[in-house]
């Protein structure tokens, strides 16, 4: 078996489909990862997005308290350490986060899509993240394209599925550890709620994924590959043929420790009202229907959260 996880370039979906289909349908079969290179999310937009959180998260914590919106379960703007901790832990997770949703012309096409909350202290904060939001967004189009093929799909069935998906941006701040007693990590294990995750930054060392055979194996990318991996929405449609892969951050040793770390996850979403109703193409008689019950996908996003801690923060 493989003991790393692998990267594809994705701009052989257009000059090599059928292989880069198998291929990365492999990849997902195997680790719930796969790390993407040769996409258009370029440096610049990822340095300016890099250079706007930084300055946002460097901010007082009385300033950014400000950026966090009471009742929506952090939907939007500031969440700050201490808040959000993995479903079964007993421990906060050591990381603070802001998020940025879809922007929307006129009425908010359904109730969950909260307007975005801007920093005035910082400038150009909107235009880097969006900008990133939006180049994310794409490639993410991209991947579900490879990945309904895959499913024995048409390319397209994905388009209008996520077209108003109540998907986030989320740059996080892990600040250096000071106390190397806690009990807490940086991200305790855990498994993305939505359809895909888009992440940028997976080239700094902590992210890993829990193999099958119940060891943690460490995600190490070079610089500029964005990680791609399956959340539970995407694993309980195809009924678990793309599996949504544990993983965490981990504290890293010694002097590292006093280091920050920084990522940017996308976390792609369907549309509010899609309804999660597993695809016959994933049921077999080796693997019946997990799922006989549909829900909309704003519903298990509710149910989700509230296990979070982000429904209870007020
Ligand atoms: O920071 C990372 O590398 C991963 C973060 C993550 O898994 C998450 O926010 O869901
Ligand atoms: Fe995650």
């Amino acid at each position: 078996m493989t003991q790393q996880v692998p990267t594809l370039d994705i701009r052989r979906f257009a000059t090599d489909k059928e292989n880069f289909v198998a291929e990365i349908g492999k990849a997902y079969t195997e680790f719930g990862f796969c790390g993407i290179s040769g996409h258009d999310v370029s440096d610049q937009v990822v340095d300016n997005t890099y250079a706007a959180i930084k300055a946002f998260f460097a901010l007082p914590t009385e300033v950014k308290a400000k950026y966090h919106k009471t009742g929506q379960g952090g939907a939007r703007g500031y969440t700050a350490v201490g808040v959000e901790k993995a479903k079964d832990s007993k421990h906060p997770d050591l990381k603070e986060f802001y998020h940025v949703g879809r922007e929307y012309e006129g009425a908010a096409p359904h109730p969950s899509l909260y307007p975005n909350i801007w920093p005035s202290e910082v400038l150009g904060f909107k235009d880097a993240t969006y900008t990133l939001f939006s180049k994310l967004e794409q490639l993410g189009h991209t991947v579900l394209e490879a990945l309904a093929l895959f499913l024995g799909q048409e390319q397209h069935y994905f388009a209008d599925k996520v077209n108003y998906g109540n998907s986030i941006l989320r740059p996080i701040h892990y600040p250096p550890i000071v106390d190397t007693s806690t009990q807490s990590i940086r991200a305790g294990q855990h498994e993305d709620i939505n359809l895909i995750t888009l992440l940028v930054g997976s080239n700094e060392a902590g992210l890993e994924i829990l193999r099958r055979d119940g060891s943690w194996l460490p995600v190490t990318t070079i610089e500029g590959t964005i990680v791609v991996n399956i959340g539970d929405m995407l694993q309980r449609l195809t009924n678990h043929v793309l599996p949504s892969t544990t993983h965490r951050v981990v504290n890293p040793a010694g002097v590292a420790a006093g280091e920050p770390r920084y990522s940017i996850p996308f976390f792609m979403h369907p549309n509010p009202d899609f309804v999660i109703d597993t695809l016959s193409s994933c049921v077999s008689a080796e693997n019946p229907n997990r799922y006989p019950d549909p829900i909309s996908s704003n519903d298990y996003l509710m149910q989700r959260l509230e296990e979070i801690g982000l429904l209870k923060q007020g």
